[in-house]
Formats: structure tokens, sequence, C-alpha cells
């Protein structure tokens, strides 16, 4: 049950996780189903044993005396109403108590994933008195379930009793004769031993409730993940992308809010394209909707309205599966797991497309070999949970490397070096230089870009503002023009030349000041000029070409935000 209910869960839509902790889903996988699972094999036993019993119980006592048996029966109504109550409301219970285990499972399965996070802001007590708040309310439920189950077990005993004494009764007065219809002395005592192999067998049947109203609440839980359908099924297209070939993507009129937030428009009305093998850039002001337009390629959400084209065709029509296996990605905060080296780089790819050669030409393009071949274990090497044991350069290292590895149609990098420091950032984009250099004309490529020099490699530049395209052209073709764009070039130009004159005095500037080397922004444009199409991104080399860390996403913000009527 938990195989299928594992393959249920990987295949659901990535809106379906936004909306769920991945502790709540384990506590499901684990405790849930063993709590369908175990009764299940009880019940197999004592319930065919009880029902036997049961049956054969209410026939010995007709047959003995149905009178008794009726005058006796009147007890059983009210235990079998007061059980029925119990269930219904226990059910409930159990319910709300699953969902606390759940939830204090995700509490402890997100406080360890971000151990370090924890640690570093002294957080451990807030998590445990989270975590201790769902297990409280949990164990506050199992409290009541208990006083309530113990109050029905009384009451049916009580019941139990009055059948006794009434049987007794009855009985005793047909023995003496004193009742319309007499009863030998024999029966009366047959009768009472029918009468308690029946009620035992009620008892068994009473107790099995209980496990079997717990796993009802647990069943309900399983069986709506099991037959959850999503919306966006892997495999239903046809249309596939052929290995190594360029594709086209087209944006047409794309309307899109998330799921989890369907009142805020993200994208409204958002076209543009990219030609099979062109490079392009997107820029835009945080929040803008970059990392949307991946995520929409990638088929993790379907526009509202609008589609995205692939070759021309709907991108509904692809076979996501083989759809995704020609798509390369590097992400802001790349995702490893806790295998070896050489699986990580490998990840998704069918065998027989991963060869050792293969292997070596991707990680060696990827300035990733040398650090490899360093560790222990070479590419045997463990790197821990989610690649705890590598440094963040070296994980984006691998991502290339996986991305490279491929062969992709389209490789989508998403300001994938945003997230180091200066020495990470400088390897991390020398290994990007190569991706793109390599794939040059063999793939097509979006990347999201916050450094002004990649931004200026890329065939096209798309700026994108509230989920809109503001402009676009080559970079040439908008800095001619009065465009937002050329206002973010020259910003930058005279930024950093302010940087380089206060340079002496500048040392103690903030991270996020640009503590610039000479004429960057000019120096990189006579580049750009003599760079062909297709020429992919410009690298910080030691930091003669390595424009700062100036932030292009920054600087659109604080542009749009002056262009922004007052
Ligand atoms: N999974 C999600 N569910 C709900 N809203 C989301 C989700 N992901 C992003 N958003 C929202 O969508 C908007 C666009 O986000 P997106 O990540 O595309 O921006 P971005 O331009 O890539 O920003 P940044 O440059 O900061 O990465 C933001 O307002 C964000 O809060």
């Amino acid at each position: 049950m938990r195989t299928v209910m594992f393959e249920s869960l990987i295949k659901q839509d990535v809106a379906f996780f936004d909306g769920t902790m991945t502790g709540q889903l384990t506590s499901r996988m684990t405790n849930d189903v063993a709590a369908v699972v175990q009764p299940v094999r009880q019940i197999m036993n004592t319930l065919l044993v009880n029902m036997l019993r049961l049956v054969g119980g209410l026939f010995m006592c007709l047959f003995t005396s149905w009178k008794l048996t009726i005058l006796a029966s009147t007890m059983i109504g009210p235990v079998v109403y007061l059980t029925g109550v119990y269930a219904k409301w226990s059910k409930k219970l159990n319910l709300s108590i699953r969902v606390n285990m759940a939830d204090a499972n995700a509490v402890a399965t997100e406080a360890l994933r971000n151990i370090r996070t924890v640690r570093a802001f002294g957080a451990d007590e807030v998590e445990v008195g989270e975590f201790r708040g769902h297990m409280g309310q949990a164990l506050n439920d199992g409290m009541k379930d208990a006083y309530a189950s113990a109050g029905v077990t009384a009451i049916t005993q009580y019941l139990d009793f009055a059948a006794t004494i009434l049987i007794l009764w009855y009985g005793g007065v047909a023995v003496l004769g004193q009742a319309e219809s007499t009863l030998k002395i024999g029966h009366l005592i047959t009768f009472n031993l029918y009468w308690n192999m029946l009620n035992n067998s009620i008892t068994g049947l009473n107790g099995m409730l209980n496990t079997l109203v717990r796993a009802a609440s647990a069943a309900q839980r399983v069986f709506e993940i099991i037959e959850l359908e999503p919306d966006i099924p892997l495999s239903a297209g046809t249309e596939n992308l052929g290995v190594g070939q360029p594709c086209a993507i087209e944006f047409r009129d794309l309307q899109f809010a998330y799921p989890m937030r369907p009142d805020k428009s993200v994208l409204g009305g958002l076209s543009f394209s990219i030609g099979a093998g062109q490079s392009v850039a997107v820029v835009g002001r945080s929040g803008a909707g970059k990392s949307t337009l991946v995520s929409l390629l990638l088929r993790f959400y379907d526009p509202q309205l609008g589609q995205v084209f692939v070759n021309g065709r709907p991108l509904s029509e692809y076979n996501l599966r083989q759809y995704q296996k020609r798509v390369g990605v590097v992400a802001q905060d790349t995702q490893l797991f806790c295998r070896p080296i050489l699986e990580n780089i490998a990840y998704g790819l069918d065998p027989e497309d991963v060869t050792e050669e293969r292997i070596l030409e991707a990680t060696r393009a990827a300035n990733a070999h040398g650090f490899i071949e360093d560790l222990d274990e070479g590419y045997r090497s463990m790197i821990g949970e989610g690649g705890a044991r590598l440094s963040g350069g070296q994980r984006q290292r691998l991502a290339i490397a996986r991305a490279l590895l491929r062969r992709p149609s389209l490789l989508l990098l998403d300001e994938a070096t945003s997230a180091l420091d200066a020495e990470n950032e400088g390897q991390v984009q020398q290994a990007l230089d190569e991706l793109v250099k390599s794939v040059s004309g063999n793939c097509t490529v979006m990347l999201i870009a916050h450094r002004l020099s990649t931004v200026m490699g890329a065939d096209k530049i798309v700026v994108l503002d509230s989920g809109r395209v503001v402009e676009q052209g080559s970079h040439h073709e908008l800095l001619e023009n009065d465009s937002i764009y050329a206002s973010l070039v020259q910003r930058q130009i005279a930024k950093q030349a302010n940087t380089v004159s206060e340079a002496p005095q500048a040392s103690h500037l903030s991270k996020e000041e640009p503590h610039g080397h000479e004429d960057d922004g000019n120096h990189k444009e006579r580049k750009s000029k003599g760079k062909g199409k297709g020429g992919g991104i410009r690298r910080g080399d030691g930091g003669k070409d390595q424009a700062p860390k100036s932030d292009v996403t920054d600087s659109i913000d604080r542009l749009f935000d002056e262009l922004r009527p007052s």
C-alpha cells in the first residue's frame, strides 16, 4: 500500500506540493498506512471467529427459548445505538489526532532539514514548542477518546448486566411455573451459557470497532491521496523533442496566477518568443514573474489563459516525461540527492544515455571534474542530504554537469549564480560559459540573469514588469532606443565609473555596493559587439571582465520604482 501511495504522490502536480508539507505526506505514508494495514491483519482472524460465535449463539438462544431471546435482546438495541454514536464521534476525533500528528511530523521534518538555520537563530525551543503544541493537541484528543471509550464500555457492561438480570428474572418465573409458558431449569442454564457466548462475541466485535474506527480515519487520509488524479498527466501527450535538436519557444498571451494564490495575477497577457538555438535573457524586478516562466516551461503549472508553444505545438501535446528529459535546468537553489555523485549527475537519464566518456566530458565542461577527483571516493563519494557535504559552488557545478549530460534541446538557467559568493560565482560562471558555449546552436537557452555581462551575452533581452513584457530586443537595439534597458546599462556604467574614482575610499562599502573595476560596462559592451550569435554568457575572469556583483534585478527594481507614476 505504501508503494501505491508513493506512486500516486510522486506524480501529483507541483501545485499540490505548494499546499502541503513534506512531513505531513511522510506521516500519511508511514503512520496512516500502518493504522490501515495492521487492523486488516487482526480483523481476518477475530472477525471471522466472533461472527461465527454470534450467529451460533443467537441460533442456540432462539432454539432454547425464543421468548427469553427477545427479552434479552431489548438490551442489545441501546448497545448498538450507543456504539454507533461513539464510532461516528470517535472517527472525527481520530482524524484530528492524525492531522495533528502529521503537523508535528511536518514541524520536525522541516526543523531537522533546516537544522543549521534553527541553530544559527537559536530557535530550537521555538521548534520544540511548535512540535509540542501539535503533539499536545493529539494527546488531548487521544485522552478524550479514551474517556469516551471507557464510558461506552461501562454502559455496555451495565446493559449486559441488565440483560442477565432480565433473563434470570423471567427465566426464574417461568421455571417456577408462574408465567404463561414454563421453562425447565436445565434450559434456563443452557440459555444462559449460549447468551454468554453471544454476548462475548458482541464484546469482541465492539473491541474491534475501536480499532476499525481508527483505521477508518487513517484510511480516509490514505485513499484521499491514492485516488487523487493530477491535472497535468505525465505521459498523456504524444509529441516528443528530438535529441540534441534546439526547439523554438513561444509564450502567447499567458495569463497566470498560482493555484495557492488564485487572486494574485502573476502574468497578465505575456507574449514573446525564442527562436530555435537562440539564447534569451529575461530580466525584471524581483517578483516580475521570471522564475514563473521557467515553471511554465517545465509544465509544473498550466496557465489559466494563453498557451506555451514548443516547435509550434502546444506544450500540452508533449509527453511530459520525455519532454522533461530533453530540458536542462540549473536553478537558483540546486537540489541534490543523498546518493553518489555519479548518480546525481546521471539523475533521471536512461542507463544507455550515460557513458563514462560523456560523464567526464560533462563534468570537465562544468568545471567540476577537479573537485570530484579530490574527494576520497571520487565519483562514488556520497554527498550528504541535499548535497550538504559540498559547497554552494560545487553543488551548482554538479547541477551544470547534470544539465549538460542530458544534451538538452532547451536549457533553463534561473539565476544560477545568485546564491553564491564572489569566488564561487566566478567558477560557476565559467562553467556556465562552457555550458552555453558547448550547447550553442544545438540548444535553445532561456536565462534569467542578474549580471549585466550575462544579459549582454544573450541574443535577445526581454524585460518584464508585473507579468508583462515591457521591452525586448538585442542589446544593441535596446541601447539605441530610449529604453528601460538602456537606462539600466547607463546607470551601471555611471555607477561603476563613480566607484572606480572613489575606489580608494570605498573599501568599506557594503557588499551590495558595486566595488568595481575599470570601465566595466564599456569594456563589456565592446566585447559584446565582437560576439556572434549564440555566443553565450560572459564570465568574470579573475576580475578583469568580472562585473561587480552588479545586481541587474536590483537596479531594475529601482528603475521601475522611479518610472512608476506617483
Ligand atoms: N509557488 C508559488 N505560489 C504562490 N505564489 C508564488 C509562487 N511562486 C512565486 N509566487 C509569486 O509569484 C510572483 C512571481 O514570482 P517569481 O518567482 O516568478 O518572480 P521572479 O521575477 O523570478 O523574482 P526573483 O527575481 O525575486 O526570483 C511573486 O509575487 C511570488 O510571490
